[in-house]
């Protein structure tokens, strides 16, 4: 599905990696190893060289918003450009849906300047799987949350692979790739490694 060979930035790679569908790969590694550096060159927000293609379209024949829907990079910290929640999100059919999933039915009609930093996590998330994205690159996506909302993105993000979607998970938390059958591979100094056999889903 998502081929990526010899991917290469000045401080990571070369990186080869294949997520096919309906599989989570988990990153692990310290703080500093090149885990975001190497999600956002996925995504073409950095300069970067060598090959990609998704379903055997190669990413440079692809206008780059239409790579950017289809492959997500959902950032740590999300950014927000407006006043109402409501204006960052296209108000189509399935939205009630996902805000419901996560547990935030009512934010459509909220302030982002009253959002805490969990609630920003989770909006931020929705609004990337509203374009329905074959490849979710997420950077440590439930960092701010608690138990219960971490079950409830799991829960979410586990529909998604059913779907046929492809995760790329990098994580602090080491019982999260157990939890998603994952492939798991550590990225130490800007160079990814395999780790093990894919773990048993929990
Ligand atoms: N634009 C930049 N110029 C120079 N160095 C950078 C730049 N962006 C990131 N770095 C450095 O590259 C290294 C890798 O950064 P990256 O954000 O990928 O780390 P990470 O593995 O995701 O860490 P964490 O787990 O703390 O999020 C860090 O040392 C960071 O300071």
């Amino acid at each position: 599905m998502l081929e990526i060979r010899k991917l290469t930035t000045p401080l990571i790679g070369p990186i080869d990696l294949m997520l096919e569908p309906g599989t989570c790969s988990a990153i692990s590694g310290a703080s500093g190893a090149g885990k975001s550096l190497f999600l956002r060159a996925i995504a073409d927000l950095d300069d970067n060289s060598g090959q990609i293609s998704l379903g055997g379209t190669v990413r440079s024949e692809m206008p780059a918003p239409d790579w950017r829907r289809k492959v997500a990079y959902i950032p740590a910290e999300s950014g927000w450009w407006a006043e109402r929640v409501a204006d960052h999100f296209d108000q189509t059919t399935g939205l009630g849906t996902l805000l419901d999933a996560v547990g935030l039915a009512d934010a459509l009609s909220w302030e982002v300047s009253r959002l805490s930093t969990g609630e920003r996590q989770r909006l931020a998330l929705v609004r990337a799987l509203q374009t329905d994205p074959k490849v979710l690159l997420l950077d440590e996506p439930t960092s701010a949350l608690d138990p219960p909302s971490v079950e409830r993105v799991e829960a979410l993000l586990k529909e998604r692979l059913a779907s046929g979607s492809a995760l790329l998970l990098v994580t602090h938390d080491p019982g999260q790739p157990k939890r998603f059958a994952a492939r798991r591979y550590h990225m130490a100094s800007g160079k990814l490694s395999p780790l093990d056999q894919p773990e048993k889903a929990s």
